[in-house]
């Protein structure tokens, strides 16, 4: 398999409120290149401590060193994003999952579709986290130490997010409107525990994580193995058609385009297929930060890029909410 070099953008002038006008710019102008090609680079000088990042390693080493059965008090059904999927449950018809992943995601009740009908979704009791909503179930935290760990963590990464969104606002000169969109979103999370693939494994397909758009805007994620963070596991389509495996540089984001923003862009961002097939014996972690339109945003182009011939005669749009929910009951997606 052929090594690709993703491109690795120094974001520090977007951390740094002394930086100038030309600084921010080359930021600017590396990160939409790259949205435009792979759709996938690497972020150093991210503003998110290390600290924190090795914290978050450990917490997720140490929750997919416990025993099976403490884990599996938190399963969930494939097609949830709230809660744990070991290795082996079904993927798709057929297709068995390689890893294990914990994911979180945040209460999504000012959408309809899910809500008690008797439930006004603006009322605070409908927001509330122990609510039901379109998702169904609760996030499934181990305990209140894991939580705040992971919350700190997403605190910072939203920053991180928010500095991205500028960078992507700034290079597509787009509307205040346009710029509304950015700020109306979810952070979800997903912990990603790889054990290296047996023979057997290999002999059955080899893939860990099978290949996927994300759904939602912009991923970050950071990548750890024990040890080393040599180990090659993650690999992208370009647009070629061929797979290439992705060297992980230390310390730094894996930021990738998912679906949401390639239809808000026309097309103009790619959002790449990536997958994941871990041979180390070294297992490895992942650390991914999901950022999500909220429900009720339009996933339609853009204003800047609604194509000019757009038949006004078209389906009515389509929000976030209907998006993913329809992804979940399909079979097309991770989810
Ligand atoms: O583990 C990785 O590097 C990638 C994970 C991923 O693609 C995902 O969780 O959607
Ligand atoms: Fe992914």
């Amino acid at each position: 398999m052929t090594l690709i070099n993703l491109p690795v953008i120094d974001f520090g002038a977007y951390c740094d409120p002394n930086s100038t006008a030309a600084q921010r710019q080359a930021v600017e102008q590396a990160i939409d290149k790259a949205c435009r090609h792979l759709g996938i680079f690497c972020l150093s000088n991210h503003g998110v401590p290390q600290e924190l990042c090795n914290q978050m390693r450990d917490l997720v080493r140490q929750f997919y060193r416990l025993p099976l059965e403490e884990k599996l008090k938190h399963q969930v059904p494939t097609s949830q994003l709230r809660g744990y999927l070991n290795f082996g449950d079904e993927y798709t018809e057929g297709v068995e999952l390689r890893y294990e992943t914990f994911g979180f995601y945040p209460p999504v009740n000012g959408f309809s579709n899910g809500l008690a009908p008797d439930i006004d979704p603006a009322s605070p009791e409908a927001r509330l986290p122990t609510a039901p909503d379109a998702l169904g179930g609760q996030n499934s935290w181990p305990n209140d130490a894991f939580r705040a760990q992971v919350e700190e963590y997403v605190e910072h990464v939203v920053l991180l997010k928010n500095r991205v969104y500028a960078s992507i606002a700034a290079s597509l000169g787009i509307s205040d409107a346009s710029r509304d969109r950015f700020a109306n979103t979810i952070p979800a999370v997903g912990l990603n525990g790889y054990q290296g693939l047996t023979e057997e494994d290999m002999a059955k397909g080899g893939i860990n994580l099978p290949e996927h758009e994300d759904p939602g805007l912009v991923t970050h994620t950071n990548v750890y193995c024990t040890q080393d963070t040599d180990s090659i596991s993650l690999q992208v389509q370009n647009h070629d058609g061929k797979w290439y495996d992705v060297k992980p540089v230390p310390n730094t984001f894996v930021v990738n385009v998912g679906t949401i923003l390639k239809r808000w862009t026309g097309g103009q961002y790619h959002a790449p297929l990536h997958r994941v097939i871990h041979r180390s014996e070294k297992p490895r972690v992942s650390v991914v930060v999901f950022v999500d339109p909220s429900f009720e945003t339009s996933v339609e182009p853009l204003q800047e890029f609604v194509p000019a011939e757009e038949d006004s005669a078209k389906q009515a749009p389509e929000n976030y909410g209907s998006f993913i929910l329809g992804l979940l009951g399909g079979v097309e997606s991770k989810y």
